[in-house]
C-alpha cells in the first residue's frame, strides 16, 4: 500500500486509547447491614419449644473461652458457642449442639454486651433473670443480672461475634458499642456548594484541593476513590505535600485500609465505607446526597485489595506546577470549568495550596507557534502492525528490520524538517485543525495506517477540539513517591536486592571479589589520612540546587516523615560498609563546583588527585589521575531511608553498562558522612537539556524527533540491560537520565530499584514518580519491568511537550487521569510522524501484555530515524 493511500486509511476510530477505564473497587462493604438481620428476628417464636438448636437455625458457631461470675468463676472454660435466633448456647464439644447444653441464654435476656478487660479479646455478656426468655423486658427493668464472660481467639472473632449478638437481641439497639465500627457514608457532589459531601473529611481535603470534580466523580467514582486510597497511603507519612493541609494529611495518615473504602454506586450516591478505627473519619458524617445530575451508570466495581504497608513521599523537587486557567489543561483532557452550575470543586484561591501561587514564566500561545514537535517528517518506510496482540508476536508479524541506518536517516529527517517546518509556522494560526480533514494536514507523503492496524493500540491521533490557546509552564519537578505497601520488617520491599547482594557477598564473583575484599579490609581502615590544602573545601550541604534554576524552594525545605525502617541502622550500617570504604577521601580529590542538588545530598564535580592506598586492589588506576568525577555526598543521619542509598550502591556497582552511570567507589568518612563516587555526566540531566533547549523558547518541541530517538534509544538500552538481570528502575523520568559532553546517554538513581526473583516475579508497591508511573502501579496491581517501558513512554512526551502529561494537575488529580484514561492523549499528534506515535502507542499500552518489553522496542523501527550522538551538541550548549 502506498503512503498516501495508507494516508486515507485513517478514520475517526485510530488512535483512541487504549485501554478501558480501570475498574471500580469492589467487595466492598461485604457486612450485611445490622437492620436486615434485626428486622429478621421473630420475637414472638415459641422459644420453649426451640430450646434445642437445631443446625439449621444456627447463625453463628465457634470455639471460645467462657467463664461466668458464679462458683467457677475462676477458671475459662473452653466452649463451643452457637448463637442461633433465639439462643445463645454453650456446649462441651461441636458434637454434643444437638444435646443439651451446658448454659443456654435466652436472647431475649440479655441486656447488655460490653467488652471486658479481663482477658484478651473478652466481652461480658449481662442478662436478666428476671425475663423468661417470653418477656422481654428493659434493661432498667432489672431483677438480678448475671454475666458471663467470653473471649475469643482473635480480635477479629471477637467482633463478628458481638456483630452477630447485637443483631439479634430485642434488648440491645441493634448496634454494638463503637469497636471496629465502620462510618458507612453516602457520598456525592453537591454542585450547588461545589463540594463533596459525605466524604470522611480527610478525604473531603484531599478532593478539595485535587482539582478533581464532580464530574470526574460522576465518570468514575471508583476510580476517584481508588487513587484517594493510594493518596492516603503516601501521603500518610507526607508532611511535605505543601498543596495538603496539615490535617488532611494526618487525617490520611492514620488512614487504615483494612476496610477498603470502595463504591457500590446507585444512581444518585457512591457507599463508602471507611475503617473507623483509622480515627480519620471523625469528622465525617453519614449523610446523603442525591441530585439528578448524578444519575450515572452504576457500577459494581472490584477492589484492588491493599495491603499496609509503609509509605513515603520523597520529598518535592519542585513544586506541582500551578494550575492557570484553563491554559493548562490539556486540550485533549475534558474537566469541567468551575461554574455555578457545573460540578468543579469551588477552592478560593486562598485555599488553594501553596505550590498554585508559584510565579510561572511568561507563556507562548500555541496560536503563534510552529509546529511545536519541530518534527521530522522523514522516517522508514518498515511498516508495523499493531493488533491487539502480545507485541512479541507483533513483532513476528512485521517486515524484516533492516539494519538502522542513523545517520542517513538524521540527514534526511533534517532535510525534511527544514522543509516542513516552515509550512506548519504558516499553517497554524489561519487553521483549526478540527477545521481541516486530519488526513490533510499530514505530509501526503507520510505514511499512514489502516485502521486495522492500529486497532486500538494507536495513540489517540483525533483531535477533538481545535486547540486551546496552550501555555508551556516552566519544567517543575514532580513529587516522588514511594510506596512499600507491602513492605513488612521481615519482607522490605527493597530487601531482595540487598539480600542478592549479601549472598553474592559470600560467594563473590570474579569482577566483584577485588573490590569487596579491599572494601572490607578498608573497613578497618583508619581514617587519619592527613588533608590536603584543598581538604577544608567543605560544600554547602543545605544550599537550594544550583543547576535547577526553576527550583522554588530548597528540597531540604520539604520533610519526610520518617517511616519505620525496614531494616535496623546497625543492618544498614554493615550493608553500607561493605559496599564502601571506611575512610576519609577528601585527599584524593580536588573538589571544583556543586554540579547539582538531589533529595539525599549534593553532587559535587571534583578532580581526583591521588590514586588512594587501595590502588593496587581496586580498578581505579594511576591514569585516573585527573579524571573529572561526580561525588555525591550525604549526611546518613539525615536520610529517611538509608536503605535506599545501599539498594542504589549495590545496582550501580552491579551495572557496568555504556548507558548507566558508572559507580566508581564509595567513601564512608565517617559513620555519619557518605561520599559516592560517579562518573562525572558533565552534560547533567535530560530534564536540564529539555529545559533549556532553544527550541522550547519558540514555543516548538524542545527536541527533534531524531533527538528523541536516540535518548530514548539508549536509555532503552541501559532499561534492557537493567531488565534482563531482573531489576525495575521503577523511576525512570528526564531527571534520572544524564548526558555527557560527547551525547553519551546513561540512566541513574537506583535508589528505587527492584529484583524480581523467581519467588517474586511481579512486584505490588508504589513507587516511583506519579505522573510517570503506569496505570497498573497507580491501580496497584501487580507489575513486572514493564512499568519502565511505560515511564521511558512517558519520558518522550516530556521531550516532545517539554513536561508529561498531567504535570499541571494536583498530583491527586494525574493519578485520577493516568487510572482513568489510560494511554495519556498527545497535544499535537498531527504533527509527529508515524514512527513516534508508533512507539509511543507501544510503549504507553495500559494493557501491559500488548507493551513491548525492552528487547522489542530496541526493534523498533522509530530508531531508525536516530541521529547520531554528536548531534546532541547544539543540545548541550547550554552549559558553557
Ligand atoms: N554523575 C553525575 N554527573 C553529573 N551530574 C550529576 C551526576 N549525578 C547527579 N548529578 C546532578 O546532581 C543532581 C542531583 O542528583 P541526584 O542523583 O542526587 O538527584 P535526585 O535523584 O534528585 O536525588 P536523590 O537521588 O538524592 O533522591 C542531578 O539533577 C544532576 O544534575
Amino acid at each position: 500500500m502506498s503512503l498516501s493511500a495508507a494516508a486515507r486509511d485513517y478514520s475517526e476510530g485510530d488512535f483512541q486509547n487504549i485501554g478501558p477505564a480501570p475498574k471500580p473497587p469492589m467487595g466492598f462493604n461485604q457486612t450485611q447491614p445490622i437492620a436486615n438481620d434485626f428486622n429478621k428476628l421473630d420475637l414472638n417464636r415459641n422459644l420453649k419449644q426451640r430450646s434445642l438448636v437445631s443446625t439449621t437455625q444456627k447463625r453463628k458457631s465457634g470455639w471460645i473461652s467462657y467463664k461466668d461470675d458464679g462458683i467457677l468463676s475462676f477458671i475459662w472454660q473452653k466452649r463451643y458457642m452457637v448463637l442461633s435466633d433465639a439462643y445463645l448456647s454453650l456446649y462441651k464439644t461441636e458434637q454434643t449442639i444437638r444435646e443439651t447444653p451446658v448454659l443456654q441464654i435466652p436472647l431475649t435476656s440479655i441486656v447488655s454486651v460490653s467488652r471486658n478487660q479481663l482477658k484478651q479479646n473478652c466481652f461480658e455478656i449481662t442478662r436478666s433473670s428476671s425475663t423468661n426468655g417470653s418477656t422481654p423486658i428493659s434493661a432498667s427493668q432489672d431483677g438480678s443480672k448475671k454475666s458471663i464472660y467470653i473471649s475469643t481467639k482473635t480480635e477479629l472473632e471477637l467482633h463478628t461475634w458481638l456483630d452477630a449478638i447485637f443483631a439479634r437481641c430485642p434488648l440491645l439497639s441493634g448496634v454494638s458499642s463503637p469497636t471496629n465500627f465502620t462510618h458507612r457514608v453516602h457520598v456525592g457532589f453537591d454542585p450547588e456548594t461545589g463540594s463533596f459531601v459525605g466524604m470522611p473529611s480527610n478525604w473531603e481535603k484531599l478532593l478539595k484541593h485535587s482539582r478533581i470534580t464532580g464530574e470526574d466523580w460522576n465518570n468514575n467514582s471508583a476510580a476517584v476513590i481508588q487513587v484517594l486510597q493510594f493518596y492516603q497511603e503516601y501521603n500518610g507519612v507526607n508532611q511535605s505535600n505543601a498543596s495538603l493541609p496539615a490535617t488532611a494529611s494526618s487525617g490520611v495518615a492514620s488512614a487504615s485500609s483494612n476496610n477498603l473504602p470502595t463504591v457500590a454506586k446507585n444512581n444518585f450516591h457512591a457507599t463508602l465505607q471507611t475503617n473507623a478505627s483509622s480515627g480519620s473519619s471523625s469528622g465525617s458524617s453519614t449523610s446523603s446526597f442525591s441530585h439528578s445530575n448524578f444519575n450515572t451508570s452504576s457500577t459494581k466495581t472490584d477492589t484492588t485489595r491493599q495491603d499496609h504497608g509503609k509509605n513515603e513521599l520523597i520529598p518535592q523537587r519542585k513544586p506541582p506546577s500551578p494550575p492557570t486557567a484553563s491554559s493548562n489543561i490539556h486540550p485533549n483532557v475534558e474537566i469541567s470549568k468551575p461554574s455555578s452550575n457545573t460540578h468543579s470543586v469551588k477552592v478560593p484561591p486562598q485555599q488553594l495550596p501553596s505550590s498554585q501561587h508559584n510565579q510561572r514564566k511568561p507563556l507562548a500561545s500555541l496560536h503563534n507557534m510552529a509546529n511545536p514537535y519541530s518534527r521530522t517528517q522523514a522516517g522508514p518506510t518498515v511498516r508495523q502492525q499493531v493488533s491487539p496482540q502480545p507485541y512479541s508476536q507483533l513483532q513476528q508479524q512485521q517486515q524484516p528490520q533492516s539494519q538502522p541506518q542513523p545517520k542517513q536517516n538524521y540527514q534526511q529527517a533534517l532535510q525534511k524538517q527544514q522543509q516542513t517546518q516552515q509550512p506548519y509556522r504558516q499553517q497554524l494560526p489561519s487553521k483549526k485543525p478540527a477545521d481541516v480533514p486530519y488526513v490533510a494536514q499530514r505530509d501526503a507523503n507520510q505514511k499512514q495506517p489502516s485502521p486495522q492496524h492500529y486497532n486500538q493500540h494507536q495513540y489517540n491521533q483525533k483531535q477533538s477540539t481545535q486547540p486551546q490557546p496552550v501555555t508551556i509552564p516552566p519544567r517543575m519537578h514532580p513529587q516522588r513517591i514511594i510506596n512499600e505497601r507491602n513492605q513488612n520488617q521481615s519482607k522490605p520491599g527493597i530487601q531482595p536486592l540487598i539480600q542478592v547482594t549479601t549472598s553474592q557477598n559470600k560467594q563473590p564473583s570474579p569482577s566483584q571479589s577485588a573490590a569487596q575484599i579491599a572494601m572490607r579490609q578498608h573497613n578497618n581502615h583508619p581514617a587519619g589520612v592527613s588533608k590536603p590544602a584543598n581538604a577544608q573545601f567543605q560544600p554547602a550541604r543545605e544550599a537550594p540546587r544550583i543547576a535547577d534554576s526553576n527550583q522554588q524552594k530548597p528540597v531540604e525545605s520539604t520533610k519526610k516523615k520518617v517511616s519505620k525502617p525496614s531494616m535496623s541502622n546497625a543492618e544498614i550500617m554493615t550493608n553500607l560498609k561493605n559496599v564502601t570504604f571506611n575512610m576519609d577521601p577528601t585527599p584524593y580529590f580536588r573538589m571544583v563546583e556543586k554540579a547539582g542538588q538531589g533529595a539525599s545530598g549534593s553532587v559535587y564535580l571534583a578532580e581526583r588527585l591521588q590514586v588512594p592506598p587501595y590502588e593496587d586492589e581496586s580498578e581505579i588506576k594511576k591514569n585516573q589521575l585527573g579524571n573529572k568525577v561526580a561525588i555525591k555526598q550525604m549526611i546518613l543521619s539525615k536520610q529517611p531511608r538509608k536503605e535506599l542509598i545501599v539498594n542504589e550502591i549495590l545496582v550501580m556497582k552491579d551495572s557496568k553498562h555504556n548507558n548507566i552511570v558508572n559507580f566508581l567507589e564509595a567513601y564512608l568518612k565517617t559513620e555519619d558522612d557518605l561520599w559516592v563516587v560517579m562518573e562525572y555526566m558533565e552534560g547533567g540531566s535530560l530534564t536540564d537539556i529539555i529545559e533549556n533547549s532553544p527550541a522550547s523558547s519558540n514555543g516548538q518541541s524542545p527536541l527533534t524527533e531524531p533527538q528523541i530517538a536516540y535518548l530514548v534509544r539508549e536509555t532503552c538500552q541501559g532499561l534492557k540491560f537493567l531488565h534482563d538481570k531482573h531489576i525495575i528502575h521503577r523511576d525512570i523520568k528526564s531527571d534520572n537520565v544524564l548526558l555527557d559532553t560527547k551525547g553519551r546517554v546513561k540512566i541513574t538513581d537506583f535508589g528505587f530499584c527492584a529484583k524480581l526473583t523467581d519467588k517474586r516475579s511481579k512486584r505490588a508497591t508504589m513507587v516511583g514518580t506519579p505522573y510517570w508511573m503506569a496505570p497498573e502501579v497507580v491501580k496497584q496491581r501487580e507489575y513486572d519491568e514493564k512499568v519502565d517501558v511505560w515511564s521511558l513512554g512517558i519520558m518522550s512526551i516530556e521531550m516532545l511537550e517539554s513536561e508529561p502529561p498531567y504535570l499541571n494537575e494536583e498530583p491527586l488529580k494525574a493519578l485520577y487521569l493516568i487510572a482513568t484514561n489510560g494511554t495519556p492523549k498527545l497535544k499535537h499528534p498531527e504533527y509527529l510522524s508515524l514512527e513516534i506515535k508508533r512507539f509511543l502507542s507501544v510503549c504507553l499500552c495500559v494493557d501491559v501484555r500488548y507493551r513491548a518489553s525492552t528487547e522489542e522496542l530496541l526493534h523498533h523501527s522509530f530508531f531508525n530515524m536516530s541521529c547520531e550522538a554528536q548531534d546532541l551538541t547544539p543540545l548541550l550548549e547550554w552549559k558553557n
